[in-house]
């Protein structure tokens, strides 16, 4: 096994020596019924942005708590390369940072005295301290708010503010919980324009959100949960690129709709179909010997990609 302190001190700010995040097996239950965590195990890459999705209540922060020592699992690891966070949770700390629900900034000390500290904390000389905090504050727009104390700021601002507090100091793991609520539409995409930078030098990114157009335009990867367990993960690009295509035509007898076994009925007598893109080459012959026998007529195809709020509604409804 390596030593738990090598990997971390050998990163450099251009931090080059990233290790796959591991999650094995994670198991969390708080009433010994009910599962926040229902055996979990998931690879997470560095350089990328990966999403976690679900329902409230699915067990995404529960996840997030586990991985950086808050909450201790019932049962797995979480492993950075061969460091075990669950046996190293002081390692975890020092190597990730974590902005949760709550906003961070502590209320008497103003936005830049709670970056200061924080950037301390994660070993910032006085010049490297100033450097990033103004850049910090100049990418999120929030500069005009930096000599404002926590109490006074606006939720939006707290958020950003929390944000910022995670990301200075540019930890290794970066987990954050529903970063971009509150915030304004041009401020969210500063937000992830400096969450794909950092993913771009190698750092591993976890964002809990339910905006799904967002994932959908800035996230690499994504789990699904669902009640404590993950549904499906994967590339967001796989998804998108996965083609769907509509059937619809008119009939004029109900009897040739029992080629098809989901069906929707329009204005009733427009048939209209969603097929995959596999299922096309079997279906349309069978649609077009109908036209033959004269009972479908004006028969449209119109192609569409899957978004990743197809796929969540696909996989989370019933
Ligand atoms: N400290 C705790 N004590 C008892 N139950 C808890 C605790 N933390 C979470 N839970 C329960 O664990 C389950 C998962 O909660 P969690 O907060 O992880 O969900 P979530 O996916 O982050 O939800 P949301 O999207 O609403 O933030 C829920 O049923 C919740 O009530």
């Amino acid at each position: 096994m390596k030593e738990a302190g090598k990997i971390f001190s050998d990163l450099s700010d251009e931090m080059k020596t990233f290790a796959t995040l591991t999650i094995r097996d994670l198991t969390k239950s708080f009433d010994k019924q009910h599962f926040a965590n229902n055996h979990i195990s998931l690879e997470i890459e560095a350089a990328k942005i990966t999403a976690f999705l679900g329902h409230n209540g699915a067990g995404k922060s529960t996840l997030l708590n586990q991985m950086i020592g808050f909450t201790k699992p019932d049962r797995g690891d979480v492993c950075y390369g061969d460091i075990s966070f669950v046996e190293n949770r002081k390692q975890a700390r020092s190597m990730m940072s974590y902005m949760s629900q709550q906003y961070a900034p502590l209320e008497k000390l103003t936005v830049e005295q709670n970056l200061e500290m924080l950037g301390r904390m994660r070993g910032l000389n006085t010049l490297e301290l100033q450097k990033k905090l103004d850049q910090l504050l100049t990418d999120l727009e929030i500069k005009e708010y930096r000599r404002k104390q926590g109490k006074d700021l606006s939720g939006g601002l707290k958020r950003l503010t929390s944000f910022a507090m995670a990301l200075i100091g540019s930890p290794t793991i970066i987990l954050l919980d529903e970063p971009t609520n509150d915030v304004d539409p041009i401020r969210r995409e500063k937000q992830w324009q400096l969450l794909q930078k950092l993913a771009h030098k190698g750092h591993t990114i976890i964002i809990v959100t339910h905006n799904l157009l967002e994932v959908e335009k800035y996230a690499d990867n994504y789990a699904l949960f669902n009640h404590g367990k993950l549904i499906k993960s994967g590339p967001v690009q796989q998804i998108i690129y996965q083609k769907q295509y509509q059937i619809s035509f008119e009939f004029r007898n109900k009897d040739s709709l029992a080629l098809f076994q989901d069906y929707t009925i329009i204005n009733g007598s427009i048939c209209q179909i969603e097929i995959e893109e596999k299922e096309l080459t079997r279906l349309l012959p069978k649609i077009t010997q109908e036209l033959d026998r004269k009972n479908i007529f004006n028969l449209s195809l119109t192609q569409k990609n899957i978004s990743i709020s197809d796929l969540y509604r696909e996989e989370l409804t019933n």
